[in-house]
């Protein structure tokens, strides 16, 4: 698997899954329960990040040993197991910017988000315990008026990209990442992003989304 586009901090893989894979997850997606994001709870800072109103369904854990109560474990029966299963598939090419399974991450997290008109996430890093982050556009279509980039903070020089800096002003520079249908992006843990909140002309149009952090299991389970 060959990165479309790829910095140190992240890469863009175009056409992740089959085209006949990528029409099921979005069929069945539709088919599953969403609830908008502010109806659940959340640690009180995440909606601070939240513009507008996406919703989010059913969470599915691959490879964690004890499943926070709420959450699927893969192999879970919805839309996400078969983004789960590819990633497995994609694990050495990822390995760059999320480091190799049992020594950097054991387990993953993957959650399908809906956002319509008028939502985005403003500037974070999802750094906390995590190693990376991915998300794949599943919707069928995306025109470029719609708005919803994912915007990225790169490196200059020897000046990181921080979100720290954004409480105030944010003065770095980065890229942009079109919401392209069955493109994957991988970030690295630290690399401040955003997504620009979708356009009032995408109408009806709903950005799909699968995104999921990659994580190390903590000592007590590790150990277990
Ligand atoms: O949807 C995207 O492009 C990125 C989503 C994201 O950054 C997140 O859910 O943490
Ligand atoms: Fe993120």
């Amino acid at each position: 698997m060959t990165p479309s586009f790829k910095t140190e901090t992240y890469a863009v893989f175009d056409d992740f899954l089959s085209i006949d894979i990528l029409r099921s997850v979005r069929d069945r997606m539709a088919d599953e329960r969403f609830v908008y994001l502010k109806n659940v709870w959340q640690p009180k800072n995440f909606y601070r990040l939240v513009e507008g109103d996406p919703l989010v369904g059913q969470t599915v854990y691959y490879n964690h040993p004890k499943v926070p109560k709420g959450f699927a474990s893969h192999p879970s029966g919805k839309s996400a197991d078969a983004v789960v299963e590819a990633l497995l598939g994609a694990e050495e090419s990822l390995a760059t910017w999320i480091g190799l399974r049992g020594s950097a991450w054991d387990f993953f997290t993957c959650t399908p988000y809906l956002y319509p008109a008028g939502s985005g996430l403003s500037w974070h890093d999802d750094a906390k315990d995590r190693v990376g982050s991915y998300v794949l556009y599943v919707h069928d279509d995306w025109k470029s008026s719609w708005g919803a980039e994912l915007l990225i903070a790169t490196d200059v020089g020897d000046r990181r990209a921080s979100v720290e800096r954004y409480q105030g002003v944010n003065t770095d520079l980065g890229h942009y990442v079109t919401a392209v249908p069955n493109r994957l992006v991988v970030i690295k843990a630290g690399t401040p992003h955003a997504v620009r909140s979708v356009s009032t002309r995408a109408g009806e149009n709903l950005r799909m989304s699968m995104t999921g952090f990659f994580q190390p299991l903590p000592q007590s389970l590790r150990e277990a």
